[in-house]
């Protein structure tokens, strides 16, 4: 089954919300991973997902952690390129991650889009 990461900054979960209720019949088929706050948002969808901490606390980090063991089919990753971000190095750690160990990382809807069909075209 394909994992899918799933994290929002604050700014964006509204349309990480509506990607999600967009995708519900895609997104069943994976098993989800997410920072709390997001997986919190998530759930409210009626999907399960596995809650790790909250972004600033280290949730960034875990997914990367995941990534770095090649657990995850890839991120979707609904960021806020206008907020700051107190954990701004987990961040930029996650995406560098992702590039070492070639783990698909969408940074923005459109993105997220074109990945879930290329992965769920069968
Ligand atoms: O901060 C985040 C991404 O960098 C997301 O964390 P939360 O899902 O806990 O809000």
């Amino acid at each position: 089954m394909k994992k899918i990461a799933i994290i929002a900054h604050d700014g964006k979960k509204p349309e990480m919300v509506n990607f999600i209720n967009r995708n519900l019949e895609m997104l069943k088929k994976a098993e989800l991973v997410a920072t709390g706050t997001t997986g919190k948002h998530v759930e409210n969808t009626g999907l399960k997902t596995d809650k790790k901490l909250s972004g600033p606390i280290g949730g960034d980090a875990q997914i990367a952690a995941l990534a770095a063991e090649k657990k995850l089919s890839m991120i979707l990753f609904f960021r806020d390129p206008l907020g700051k971000h107190p954990h701004e190095p987990d961040v930029q750690m996650l995406m560098r991650i992702c590039d070492v160990h070639n783990i698909p990382i969408a940074t923005n809807p459109a993105t997220a889009q074109l990945l879930l069909d290329a992965f769920f075209k069968d």
